[in-house]
């Protein structure tokens, strides 16, 4: 299993103040920036583009950041967000014709790449996607908005998911999006997450230094036993 990462959802962060919100939460801890993008379209909410992300690293941010794209079509923003500095891409195959030919093309632009699978999508995607993509996201959530309740069926679907990139022998990671919290990610780390991303339990919390140390206490904890 890969290094555990922290990943707060920038959803959840003070607009206003955005900078100095990634700036205060990565000295407090986390691993990477999660960035929702999401179009009124293939989700009931409207956030944040390239600009914004090309924004952060211009602010200073070297931290991988970690785009979640809710937006279909998917293929056109793509470059967009290659070029604003995105680490990572991952994507709802959902929204995307043809899902391979756009792991294929976040990678020709240089990022990694990854598929997001919501709460009722089957895995049986990933059987011929496996062996391209860098991370499974799987949602534990309905994605479009932060602050909802993690639904407990994905701690089964994080199990089988996990044995299926064990079997494959790659190095891929397995993120979790949706509800994760100090007090549930002990459970969620043991069901075989090693990426966690957190929006409304970590910018909700006074001290964002002490809620990322418990969530990684927690973690190191289940994968200890
Ligand atoms: O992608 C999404 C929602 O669609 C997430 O990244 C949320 O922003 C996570 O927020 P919390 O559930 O942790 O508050
Ligand atoms: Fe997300």
């Amino acid at each position: 299993m890969q290094p555990t990462v922290i990943a707060p959802s920038i959803l959840s962060a003070n607009f206003a103040k955005l900078g100095e919100e990634v700036d205060n939460v990565l000295k407090a801890g986390a691993d990477w920036v999660h960035f929702d993008v999401m179009d009124n379209h293939y989700v009931p909410n409207l956030t944040i583009g390239p600009l914004v992300c090309e924004a952060l690293r211009k602010h200073g941010v070297t931290a991988p950041i970690d785009v979640h794209l809710m937006v279909e079509p998917v293929d056109r923003i793509v470059p967009d967000f290659a070029k604003a500095g995105a680490s990572m891409i991952t994507f709802h195959p959902e929204a995307s014709r043809h899902v391979h030919r756009t792991v294929q093309l976040i990678k020709s632009h240089g990022c990694q790449a990854g598929i997001v699978l919501n709460p009722a999508t089957p895995v049986d995607v990933l059987d011929y996607v496996l062996g391209d993509i860098d991370m499974v996201l799987l949602m534990s959530v309905n994605p479009g908005f932060g602050g909802q309740a993690f639904i407990p069926s994905a701690l089964d679907k994080l199990r089988r998911v996990r044995s299926m990139i064990d079997a494959s022998g790659r190095e891929v990671r397995l993120e979790i999006d949706g509800g994760v919290k100090a007090e549930n990610i002990g459970e969620i780390a043991a069901a075989g997450a090693d990426t966690f991303v957190a929006g409304s339990a970590i910018f909700n919390a006074p001290d964002y230094a002490d809620v990322i140390a418990r969530m990684k206490a927690a973690v190191d904890d289940a994968r200890r036993r």
